[in-house]
């Protein structure tokens, strides 16, 4: 499937996002800083990726966070998993923040985070009184036991 990216005037010279194998089900986003940014501890950012995007309507994106940099330096997506509507045509962007003990130099062009494509279910609201019983019925939460 296509979809139409735009790359925006400060990312010029970086590449667009890509699958960093064949079986990547995520495209890895870069970060499109001016040089480089540093992340203190317990501090959020904002990481501009240098591209627009026009998704059909039935297709969302996701933002979702990098293993590695959670594990080597807990840095995450604050938002995860990060919503791509298909009406949005702005920048994307990444709200980083740092969940490790170290400050966090991020430097132009590294993988910041991965984004994937899901169809989105509609639905319409049908109001009742009555919901079907179901074995489950109320309980949840830690109810079917083991350690919560
Ligand atoms: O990680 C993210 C999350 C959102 N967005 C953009 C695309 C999305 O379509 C729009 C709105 O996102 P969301 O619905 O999560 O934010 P909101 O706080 O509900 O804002 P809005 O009232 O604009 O919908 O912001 C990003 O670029 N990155
Ligand atoms: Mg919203």
């Amino acid at each position: 499937m296509k979809v139409k990216v735009k790359k925006l005037p400060h990312a010029e010279d970086l590449p667009l996002p890509f699958y960093a194998t064949p079986g990547s089900s995520c495209m890895d986003l870069l970060a499109a800083v001016e040089g480089s940014l540093v992340i203190e501890p317990l501090k959020r950012v904002l990481v501009p990726t240098g591209i627009a995007i026009e998704l059909p309507e039935g297709l969302e994106a996701q933002v979702r966070p990098r293993s590695g940099l959670a594990l080597k330096y807990g840095i995450t997506v604050l938002n995860a998993p990060g919503t791509i509507d298909s009406d949005y045509r702005g920048e994307i962007k990444v709200i980083l923040i740092n969940l490790g003990e170290e400050p966090f130099l991020l430097q132009r062009g590294e993988r910041i985070a991965q984004l994937c494509f899901c169809k989105v279910v509609k639905i319409e609201w049908e109001p009742t009184e009555n919901l079907s019983p179901s074995e489950r019925g109320e309980e949840g939460f830690g109810s079917t036991g083991g350690k919560v």
